[in-house]
Order: C-alpha cells, then sequence, then structure tokens
C-alpha cells in the first residue's frame, strides 16, 4: 500500500523534526512533483527550485529559523522554503493577483524575512541580522544564514559584505549554492574560480596536508604523472580558493554534495560548532529531479506552461507573439550592423533581453556583465570615453543599483551611453521587486541626460537611432508588453518633438509612453459614448519636454489627464507640471495616472493597469468625470 503523501502534513519546519531519512527524501521528491504540477499550470521559476530542494529540508532540520534567520538572495528560489513554511495549501495561487508572492514575503510568514527579488543583497542582509543579534543580548547565539547562487555572487555588493563580515559575522553562515547557473550559463572570473573550486576534493581541514604532498608532486611526464598534475591543478586551485575566502575572514567549507540531505545536515551542523564567520560552498544542479530542465536550464529557469509525461515534457506553449523586447533587439542588432563602434551590455538578463542572437553575431561587442549592473554602467562610460557607443540594455528595476555611477560616470561627464531600459513598467506576476516604475524619476533629475518613452513599438529604433547620433547620454524606456502599433496617419520621430495624434476642444489626454493606445481607445470610447472631441498626445520625449507643443494644448483644454506605467512622483506628469510653473501656465483641472505613492502588487499586467486605473477604461472614467466637473485648478 502507497503510504499517503507527507507534504500536506507538514504545516512548519517544526513538523520536520524527527522525520526520519527515508521520510525527507520522500518529502523531496513531492516537493519536486508540486513544483512541476505548478508549471503545469502556470510559468514560475522552476529549474532553481528544482534545485534547492534538499538543501531547503537540509537547512530546516539543521537550524531552527523561528530564531535563526533565513535569507534567500534574491528569492526566486523559494518555492520548497514556502511549501514546508505552512504555505502548502495556497501554493497553486503563487504569483496571481491576490495569492503568493512568487518572492519571499514578510505578511505572509514569519520565515520571510525581507521581501527580495533583486540578486546580491542577502550576505549584507544577514550579516546585519548577525550584528543586531548579537547586540541584543538575548539573541545573541541565533545564526544568520544567506543562501547565495552562483550567479548572484559576483554582485559587488557581495564583496563589500564579505570585507565586514569578519568584525559581524561570529554568527554568519553563507551558503554558496553553485550550479554553474544563473539565468544564462554563468560568466567571468569568479565563475571560472569557482569552477576551479569544484574539481577541489579535498575538504577545508585537509588543506595545508595537501599543501605539503602537492609540492612533491612532478608537473610533467607519463600518463600517470600527467593525471597527478591535473589533480596538483585541482587541488591547488582548491587549495588557493579556500585561502581566499579565509584571507577575508571566512572559514571555508567544501564544495559538497547539495543533493545528499544527510551530509549537507552533517556540514550545517559541523558549521555551528565554531563560531562564524562561514562559507559553506554547495555543488547543486539547476533542474535536478527532472531532466529536460536539467539538461536546459536556460529554458526551464521560468518556463512556458508545459505538459509532461514522466520526465518528457510532451507540450510547451508557445510564448506570446512580439514584444517592445524583440523589437529592441532587433533594432539593437541593426545598429550594431551599421555601426562597428556600437557594443552592448548586459547584467546577465541575455536571456530576458533577447539578445542571443546579437551574442552570437557580434562576440567582440557583446558583453555580459554577469549580475553587476553598477560596474555595467561605470564599464559602459569607459567605453564611450575612449569613442565607442555603449547600449546598456536592462531591465529598469536593476537599473536602479547603477544609480550613482549614471550620474558620476555618465551624466556628469555627459558621456553618450545609451540605456535600453526594458520592463519599464508594470513587470506582471514579480510584483514589486520587479516593477520598472520609478526610472522616469531617477533618470530625469540628472541634466545631461535625455528620457525616451516610445508611445508605441515602432517608435523604438527611431529612437535608438536618434540615441546612437545623439552626443549625451540618452535612456529608452519601453514596458513588458507586446509589440502594437498604434494605427493612422503617423509623423517621424524627432529629437525633442511630440506627436499630436487626435485633436479636439474638449480636453486633452497626454500620453508618456505605451499607454498611448489606451489613451486612444479612451478617446475614441468618450468620442462615441459622450460626444467629446479629445486632443491626444504621444509626448514621446519625457526630457526634453515638448513645451512648444504640450504648454499651447494645455493652456487651451478644460481639462488635461497625463497618463503613465510609472510612478507619478517625480514622472510625465509631474514634469509637464513643473514645466507649466516654469512657464507660468496655469492649467485647468489637470489629473496625473500613474502609480501612486505605494507599491504595486504582483498580478498580470492587465488586472494592474485596471486596478491603477490607467487602461482605457480607467483613463476615460477619469476624463469623463472631469468633463462633467466645474472648472477649477486641480492638479492631482
Ligand atoms: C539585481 C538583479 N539583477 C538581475 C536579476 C535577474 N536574475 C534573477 S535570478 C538570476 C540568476 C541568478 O543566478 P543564481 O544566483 O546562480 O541562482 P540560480 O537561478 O542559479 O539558482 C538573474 C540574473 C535580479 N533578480 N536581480
Ligand atoms: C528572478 C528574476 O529576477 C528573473 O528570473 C525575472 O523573473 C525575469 O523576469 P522576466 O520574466 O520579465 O524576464
Ligand atoms: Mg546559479
Amino acid at each position: 500500500m502507497q503510504n499517503p503523501p507527507l507534504l500536506p502534513t507538514i504545516n512548519s519546519p517544526k513538523d520536520l523534526v524527527g522525520l526520519r531519512a527515508a521520510d525527507l527524501e520522500r518529502l523531496a521528491g513531492e516537493i519536486r512533483e508540486t513544483l512541476c504540477g505548478l508549471v503545469e499550470a502556470r510559468s514560475a521559476h522552476f529549474a532553481s527550485n528544482l534545485g534547492v530542494v534538499e538543501l531547503c529540508l537540509a537547512l530546516h532540520t539543521a537550524f531552527d529559523f523561528s530564531r535563526d534567520r533565513l535569507i534567500w538572495d534574491t528569492g526566486h528560489q523559494i518555492y520548497p522554503h514556502k511549501l514546508i513554511t505552512g504555505r502548502y495549501d495556497e501554493f497553486p495561487t503563487i504569483r496571481t493577483k491576490g495569492g503568493l508572492m512568487g518572492y519571499p514575503n514578510p505578511a505572509e510568514s514569519d520565515y520571510d524575512l525581507f521581501v527580495t527579488g533583486h540578486a546580491g543583497s542577502s550576505v549584507s542582509t544577514a550579516l546585519g541580522l548577525a550584528s543586531g543579534d548579537q547586540l541584543l543580548r538575548d539573541h545573541e547565539n541565533r545564526w544568520s544564514v544567506a543562501v547565495i547562487g552562483d550567479g548572484a555572487f559576483p554582485s559587488g555588493v557581495v564583496y563589500e559584505a564579505l570585507n565586514n563580515a569578519k568584525r559581524n559575522g561570529k554568527r554568519l553562515l553563507v551558503v554558496l549554492n553553485d550550479n554553474r547557473m544563473s539565468i544564462c550559463h554563468r560568466v567571468g572570473g569568479v565563475a571560472d574560480y569557482l569552477d576551479r573550486l569544484r574539481m577541489n576534493p579535498i575538504y577545508s581541514g585537509l588543506k595545508e596536508e595537501v599543501a605539503r604532498v602537492l609540492s612533491k608532486v612532478p608537473l610533467l611526464g607519463d600518463p600517470v604523472e600527467r593525471l597527478l598534475a591535473q589533480m596538483k591543478e585541482a587541488a591547488k586551485a582548491g587549495f588557493h580558493g579556500g585561502m581566499l575566502f579565509e584571507d577575508l575572514g571566512m572559514r571555508y567549507v567544501g564544495p559538497i554534495d547539495g543533493h545528499n540531505i544527510a551530509l549537507l545536515r552533517k556540514y550545517l551542523r559541523m558549521a555551528q560548532r565554531g563560531d562564524g564567520p562561514v562559507l559553506l560552498h554547495v555543488v547543486t544542479e539547476k533542474g535536478h529531479g527532472f531532466r529536460p530542465a536539467a539538461e536546459d536550464p536556460v529554458t526551464f529557469h521560468a518556463p512556458p506552461v508545459f505538459q509532461r509525461d514522466c520526465d518528457r515534457v510532451v507540450a510547451m506553449a508557445k510564448s506570446a507573439g512580439r514584444t517592445f523586447t524583440h523589437v529592441a533587439s532587433d533594432s539593437i542588432r541593426d545598429a550594431m550592423a551599421a555601426n562597428n563602434r556600437v557594443t552592448v551590455l548586459t547584467a546577465a538578463m541575455c536571456q530576458g533581453n533577447k539578445l542571443e542572437k546579437v551574442r552570437d553575431e557580434f562576440p567582440d561587442r557583446f558583453f555580459d556583465t554577469g549580475i553587476c549592473e553598477a560596474h555595467a554602467v561605470a564599464f559602459a562610460a569607459g567605453q564611450a570615453k575612449v569613442g565607442m557607443r555603449p547600449i546598456v540594455d536592462i531591465y529598469s528595476t536593476f537599473l536602479q543599483r547603477s544609480f550613482d555611477h549614471i550620474f558620476q560616470e555618465v551624466a556628469l561627464q555627459n558621456l553618450p551611453v545609451t540605456f535600453m531600459l526594458d520592463r519599464g513598467g508594470l513587470s506582471g506576476p514579480d510584483g514589486p521587486t520587479h516593477h520598472g516604475v520609478f526610472d522616469l524619476a531617477y533618470l530625469r533629475v540628472f541634466p545631461n541626460m535625455v528620457v525616451m518613452a516610445p508611445g508605441d513599438a515602432s517608435e523604438v529604433a527611431p529612437m535608438l537611432a536618434i540615441a546612437l547620433e545623439h552626443p549625451q547620454p540618452c535612456a529608452i524606456r519601453y514596458p513588458k508588453a507586446a509589440a502594437d502599433v498604434v494605427a493612422g496617419q503617423r509623423s517621424p520621430v524627432r529629437f525633442g518633438k511630440a506627436e499630436v495624434l487626435r485633436e479636439g476642444p474638449d480636453g486633452a489626454i497626454l500620453a508618456g509612453g505605451a499607454l498611448l493606445g489606451e489613451c486612444l481607445k479612451a478617446a475614441e470610447q468618450l468620442h462615441l459614448e459622450e460626444g467629446l472631441s479629445l486632443t491626444v498626445v504621444n509626448a514621446r520625449f519625457i526630457k526634453p519636454l515638448d513645451t512648444q507643443t504640450l504648454l499651447p494644448i494645455i493652456e487651451q483644454s478644460p481639462f488635461v489627464v497625463t497618463v503613465e506605467e510609472a510612478a507619478v512622483a517625480g514622472g510625465f506628469g509631474s514634469a509637464v507640471l513643473e514645466a507649466c510653473s516654469d512657464a507660468g501656465v496655469s492649467p485647468g483641472q489637470f489629473r496625473r495616472l500613474g502609480v501612486g505613492d505605494h507599491y504595486v502588487e504582483h498580478g498580470e499586467r492587465e488586472e494592474l493597469l485596471a486596478d491603477l486605473g490607467i487602461d482605457a477604461a480607467g483613463i476615460a472614467r477619469v476624463c469623463r468625470e472631469l468633463s462633467h466637473a466645474p472648472a477649477a485648478n486641480l492638479a492631482g
């Protein structure tokens, strides 16, 4: 008779206490089965979660995270943790509006400490937790554990934390989860270094012994000697690798098999017996336990919905049609073909930015910096200084990591770096960490910076052409959305010029970006339903604003509504109000539509646009209201 499933009976990690090794193995299988079941229903982070199942069980049985502290770096691999911390029943709702978040969320469980989604900060926050606990006497023996992937590990902030770990890390454990993958294959010197460490079968306690033996191994000679030589290389790497971390004040342990629960527990317990800081190097396989994912972890990082038969994929949903990202990547490709000074940089998002073809066609001018956005921007500035035309192709939310380099290395020097800001707007099921809604505000403040927002996908290529001709830094921001094109007679994109698409005396809608289509739909609806004749403007340039076009329209319109898929604080609507104020223009009724002073949860983009009132229906609603309201100076 088959045993009843265990996973539904685990309401908290305390229910793991006393489970036998065989039960933990069985639980690991059930967690994997649940993960597979989820991606049969919806796209979600998959391969990374399959890879940490044993590590998660080992951590929760070796520590008590109702006291100790656990941070999963980035947080995209938190699903097994959610499943054993009281969220099994709700698990099918993950990444849906109102359901569980796809990342850690303290509002869901005390076992989640921070809302995260950006990579690299776990070691710093764990160190802060450890330091705080040390200062609070009754907390002092709690351990703080950061689990960080090898993709996130090269982030500069990790080294800033390691640099401080010696002083504050008495109870700090960093688990380096090395699966040889970022979203794409990991790159760079740290990746090579970890590869060398992986060849090392020797654990930390034996290092001195190894060093002694090594000095006696010959380097050249017959096949046996060559084998010995290879071993020497491997061991040397391990020896020096451990030393690197140890020189920084960490105790280095590993590498160990991250799919062996008993072994993991043994090492986790061993780490707890001494003082920290400790770095435990764990080797796992991304996609472990589901063959197609292990063989192709890039596709299965967050695959489209698929059907399976045992460990075979029998059907996979086709990804949605052409998006802004496709158009941007094609435009970048064309620009690179036309001008050999153009380079492109990605911070580990080659797949998300659909740059694979560009990478393969222009390997010398394609740069993957790893998850190192700050470095990517300063590096681009260096290239621009010597006459290259770098394009930083990056998600809006991740560019936040580079704020100071945008200021100092790019804008202050007035260097012609082009930022292609993908996911500029609501990123959907990833939620608040990934919505790229602050970019207009954080870019617009810098003198010299040009900020463009295409009204539709047809404007991406011409805007890129303008950026690559312009002698100053330029940003082009566009959403994670279908590459729709607005129909009708269009005017060519010209530097600093807006486009007027509809003209009418009853009010004006000013679109700051790709919600232009929604604005036009709203205007059409109001025309049909209310007989209103509205002006609709495609601003195209958030900075410099085309005040010549905009201000007369604002002066003549009974009401003005600005629309943007961005935070209104500091965004497009605010820029328009500033321009009015500077020019002494008093707008009539004025409403800024966009994201208010709050974070936006996860959900489908369309659902979120509707909630925020920036879809056609919401825009029409506000226009209707304003058209009925008595004229007044209502800047909102
Ligand atoms: C600051 C930042 N840049 C980029 C990303 C996008 N991103 C999410 S997961 C990931 C790869 C992480 O690799 P790793 O840490 O090794 O985890 P794995 O998926 O291999 O378990 C990337 C690039 C991010 N979340 N945060
Ligand atoms: C964890 C992470 O940051 C990425 O995997 C992100 O979820 C990708 O988002 P897109 O699906 O928009 O490319
Ligand atoms: Mg990895």
